[in-house]
C-alpha cells in the first residue's frame, strides 16, 4: 500500500496582485486580489484569494503571509554572476570615472588579473564566507536561484577551490546556486593563450569532471582574450566532459562568439552589445537564450545592448546582474530598472526576463521563474502594490519577504 503525505506549506493571501510570468513573448499574466498556495515546495494554486483559501485554508499552513496591498512575483533567477572572488576593486570605479577604460585598467595589471591574485591568496573559508555574504545580499533583494562562475583562479587548484566554495554555498544557503566552470576567463599573467587553452582542456576540465562540481562551461570570447577557435576548443572539450556551453559573446568587439554559441549548442550567449542582425536571427532560430547584463553597460558607461531587436525577432530573453568586482551590484531589481531605462524593455518584459528568462538561460524550463501551478514555490513579496514599482521606485530595495520552496527564508 502506498502512503503519501502532502503538506500545506504556505498560503500567501490577499495580495494586490500575483504575477505568474510565462515568457517574454507572452503578455504578462497576473491575477488581482490573489493568493498562492504551496504544498511540498511547489505552487498548487494561484487565483483569487477567496477561491484559493476556500480550498487551502491558511490556518492549516505552516506559513501564512498576509500580503495585503502588496505584489507577489516569482523569485529572481540571476543567470550570470562571477560572485566567488576575493579582493576589492572600488578604486577602479574611480579610475573609470576619470576616463580610464576597462582594457587600460587590465593592461596595467588591474581588472580580472588583479582579482585572480587576490583569489589565489584567499583561504577556502574566506572564499566561502564572502560568497555566502553576497548570497545573503542577493536573497534580500529577491534572488532565489543564482549561477556563479569560477574564473578567478586560472589554475587547476584555485578553479577547483572556487567551485568547491560554490558547492558548499549551495548546500548551506537557501538560494540555489548553479556552478559554471570558467577557467577560460582570462589568460594568466606571463602565459601564452594557446598554451593556456591546452591547460584548460587537458588539466582543468578533466579535474572538474572528476570532482563533479560544475554544470556549465563558459568562455570569454573577446579580442585580446580568447579567439573563436580557442573558445571553440574549450567549449567542445567541456561538452566531452559533460558540461553545457555558455559564451561571453560580442561584448566589446564583434568577434563571432554568437555564431559559436549556436554552433556548439550553448544554453546562452551573454552580453551581446555588438551583436549584428544576423546574430539575432541565428541565435533566435537556434533557441540560444540571449542574456543581457545592463549593469555592465551602466558600470562601464557604454551603450546598452539592443535587447529590443531580439524581442522583435521572437526571442525569450534573460536579464542578469553580472555581479563581479567590476560590476558590483547583487541586485536584480536594479538590473530590472536598468533593463527598462537602458534597453527600453517594459517593466513586464524586464521582470519576466529576470525570472523565467533566467531559468531558460540555465536550461531549467519546467516552471522555475514562474508562479504557475506545479512551479517551485520561490516567491517574492514586494513592499509595493505592483511589479511596476520594481523599476519605478529605483534605488530602493522593494523586497518585503522571500519564500524558497514555500519556506519563508527572508523577511
Ligand atoms: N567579461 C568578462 N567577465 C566579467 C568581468 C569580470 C571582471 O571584470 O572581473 C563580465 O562578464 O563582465
Ligand atoms: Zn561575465
Amino acid at each position: 500500500m502506498e502512503v503519501t503525505m502532502s503538506e500545506l506549506t504556505a498560503v500567501v493571501h490577499d495580495a494586490a496582485e500575483v504575477v505568474v510570468a510565462e515568457g517574454t513573448q507572452t503578455p504578462l499574466q497576473r491575477v488581482e486580489d490573489a493568493a498562492v498556495a504551496v504544498e511540498d515546495g511547489r505552487v498548487v494554486a494561484v487565483g483569487p484569494t477567496d477561491e484559493v483559501v476556500r480550498e487551502y485554508p491558511p490556518e492549516n499552513a505552516r506559513y501564512t503571509v498576509d500580503a495585503s496591498g502588496r505584489s507577489v512575483v516569482p523569485g529572481f533567477v540571476d543567470s550570470h554572476t562571477h560572485a566567488c572572488f576575493a579582493g576589492d576593486r572600488s578604486d577602479e570605479f574611480e579610475a573609470k570615472l576619470r576616463g580610464k577604460t576597462y582594457q587600460e585598467i587590465m593592461a596595467e595589471g588591474g581588472g580580472i588579473l588583479r582579482t585572480v591574485r587576490a583569489t589565489r591568496e584567499a583561504s577556502d573559508d574566506e572564499l566561502l564566507a564572502d560568497l555566502l555574504s553576497h548570497l545573503d545580499t542577493m536573497l534580500s533583494h529577491g534572488t532565489t536561484t543564482v549561477e556563479v562562475k569560477s574564473g578567478y583562479g586560472l589554475d587547476t587548484e584555485t578553479e577547483l577551490r572556487m567551485l568547491d566554495a560554490v558547492r558548499r554555498a549551495d548546500e548551506q544557503h537557501p538560494v540555489d546556486v548553479v556552478a559554471t566552470f570558467m577557467g577560460a576567463h582570462a589568460v594568466p599573467e606571463g602565459r601564452d593563450a594557446d598554451d593556456y587553452v591546452e591547460e584548460v582542456v587537458s588539466e582543468q576540465l578533466p579535474a572538474v569532471e572528476t570532482q563533479g562540481v560544475a554544470e556549465f562551461c563558459d568562455v570569454f570570447c573577446e579580442e585580446g582574450v580568447f579567439s573563436v577557435d580557442q573558445s571553440r576548443r574549450v567549449l567542445e572539450a567541456g561538452i566531452e566532459h559533460g558540461l553545457t556551453p555558455k559564451v561571453h559573446a560580442e561584448e566589446f568587439v564583434h568577434l563571432g562568439g554568437a555564431k559559436l554559441a549556436v554552433e556548439v549548442g550553448a544554453a546562452s550567449a551573454d552580453h551581446l552589445l555588438q551583436a549584428t542582425e544576423t546574430d539575432v536571427q541565428t541565435l533566435v532560430a537556434a533557441d540560444v537564450t540571449p542574456v543581457f547584463l545592463p549593469g555592465t553597460a551602466f558600470t562601464l558607461d557604454t551603450e546598452y545592448a539592443d535587447a529590443r531587436a531580439f524581442l522583435d525577432a521572437g526571442a525569450h530573453v534573460a536579464v542578469a546582474t553580472d555581479f563581479n568586482p567590476n560590476c558590483y551590484s547583487q541586485s536584480m531589481p536594479f538590473a530590472v530598472a536598468l533593463a527598462c531605462t537602458g534597453m527600453k524593455l517594459t517593466p513586464a518584459e524586464a521582470l519576466v526576463a529576470a525570472t523565467e528568462g533566467g531559468a531558460r538561460a540555465l536550461n531549467r524550463e519546467g516552471g522555475l521563474g514562474t508562479l504557475r501551478e506545479g512551479a517551485p514555490a520561490d516567491l517574492v513579496v514586494l513592499d509595493a502594490p505592483s511589479y511596476r514599482h520594481i523599476p519605478y521606485n529605483v534605488g530602493v530595495n522593494p523586497v518585503a519577504a522571500v519564500l524558497k520552496g514555500g519556506d519563508v527564508v527572508h523577511v
